[in-house]
């Protein structure tokens, strides 16, 4: 395969169920060895794209190559894209070695070259010596990885996950999930994960696509769709988000001067495209993006006041009323003395605003 070339390539697909379209005109590159997530709300057509790159549907229109092959008609056994669900799909009478072992007996290897494999991902799962176990009596995150050790045992080279951890309670969710991605860099296989958690898909991805209604809001890596969002949803889906119309009033070489209801805004110009004076905008920043001071006198912030403080252990999170809008903002290092109330002073980072460019229009 060549390097330059994506693993998984998707051109223009579309599926449609009866006269309800799950996915209108999707193109999506998935680069070699990447970690990619499809993330979106339920019912965006997430699994329906995983779907038809395993081969479990066909597209009504468009094209999905894997490794430079059009795959369009081919069954799944012969595209190479094992499929991981959220019940892991594990055999509950075989034993891990059984489970781990059942491809490698359907390719017809031989005994000795199945047992090697096997223990081979033993070791490389930590599974080593749970072999005789059913799935019932392993944990949550064990059964899992042997899903995993199963899906990679018959060496393929892309892993196709549907919500693989929606099974777990929190704790385990976030141990399973950095250790999932250990193991796949590890293994150097391309992965395709589709979630509807955007902690997850942050947490985890080379790369995102952000669905709503069956189309790819915004494709990236996470700090792009995070601090970059192409629109007003991405911006929502991706994170919490403070929004603020305003005008532009001067585009400078290092800046844009935004004036809005509350205050006048300096943005950072290389987040700010190619904005003229007087274009109407709408302002993107983070609740950690933007601090927060009990000293109003003199201060050059926005003067607010306090209407809820909750604290959420690594951080305490406000709502600050300043004119009609409301702020979220997050401290993650609050002072001796606790939450803040009354009146208070925001900053945010200039640095760390972002323009809206769908909605520049006057
Ligand atoms: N076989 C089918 N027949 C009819 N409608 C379907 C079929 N499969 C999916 N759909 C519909 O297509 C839409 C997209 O479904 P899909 O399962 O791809 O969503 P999703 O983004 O994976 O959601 P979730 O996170 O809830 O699994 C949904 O409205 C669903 O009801």
């Amino acid at each position: 395969m060549n390097i330059a070339e994506p693993h998984i390539r998707i051109t223009n697909v579309s599926k449609s169920f009866g006269s309800f379209a799950a996915l209108h005109g999707i193109s999506l590159d998935i680069p070699s060895g990447s970690f990619t997530t499809l993330l979106g709300p339920s019912g965006c057509g997430k699994t329906t794209l995983l779907r038809l790159i395993a081969g479990f549907d066909e597209p009504d229109s468009g094209d999905i190559w894997i490794e430079g092959a059009k795959v369009n008609g081919l069954p799944p056994f012969r595209r190479n894209t094992p499929l991981v669900f959220q019940e892991y799909a594990l055999f509950p009478h075989m034993t891990v070695f059984d489970n781990i072992a059942y491809g490698l007996k359907l390719q017809k290897k031989p005994r000795e070259a199945v047992r090697q494999k096997v223990d081979e991902m033993l070791g490389m799962f930590g599974l080593a010596g749970m072999e005789g176990r059913l799935p019932q009596q392993l944990s949550g995150g064990q059964q899992q990885r042997v899903a995993f050790a199963r899906a990679l045992a018959t060496g393929h080279r892309v892993l196709l996950m549907d919500e693989p951890l929606s099974n777990l309670d929190a704790k385990m969710r976030v141990e399973v999930r950095s250790e999932l991605r250990e193991l796949q860099r590890r293994a150097g296989i391309t992965a395709v994960f589709v979630t509807h958690d955007q902690d997850e898909a942050l947490s985890l991805s080379d790369h995102i696509a952000v669905f709503d209604k069956g189309r790819i809001r915004q494709a990236g890596t996470p700090l792009d769709v995070y601090f970059k969002p192409r629109d007003r949803f991405v911006a929502d889906f991706v994170g919490t988000a403070n929004f603020i119309p305003g005008v532009v009033v001067a585009a400078e070489a290092q800046e844009l001067i935004v004036r809005s209801e509350i205050s006048v805004f300096r943005v950072n110009r290389d987040d700010a495209g190619s904005f003229r004076s007087g274009d109407a905008i709408t302002m993107v920043i983070r609740p950690e993006c933007i601090s927060i001071s009990a000293e109003t006198e003199g201060a050059d912030g926005l003067i607010g006041d306090i209407i809820s403080s909750s604290f959420l252990g690594r951080m305490i999170r406000y709502r600050v009323q300043c004119g009609s809008l409301t702020f979220i903002v997050d401290d993650a290092n609050p002072g001796a003395g606790g939450a803040l109330s009354g009146t208070v002073s925001l900053h945010p980072d200039p640095g760390k605003i972002h323009v809206l460019p769908e909605e520049r229009k006057l």
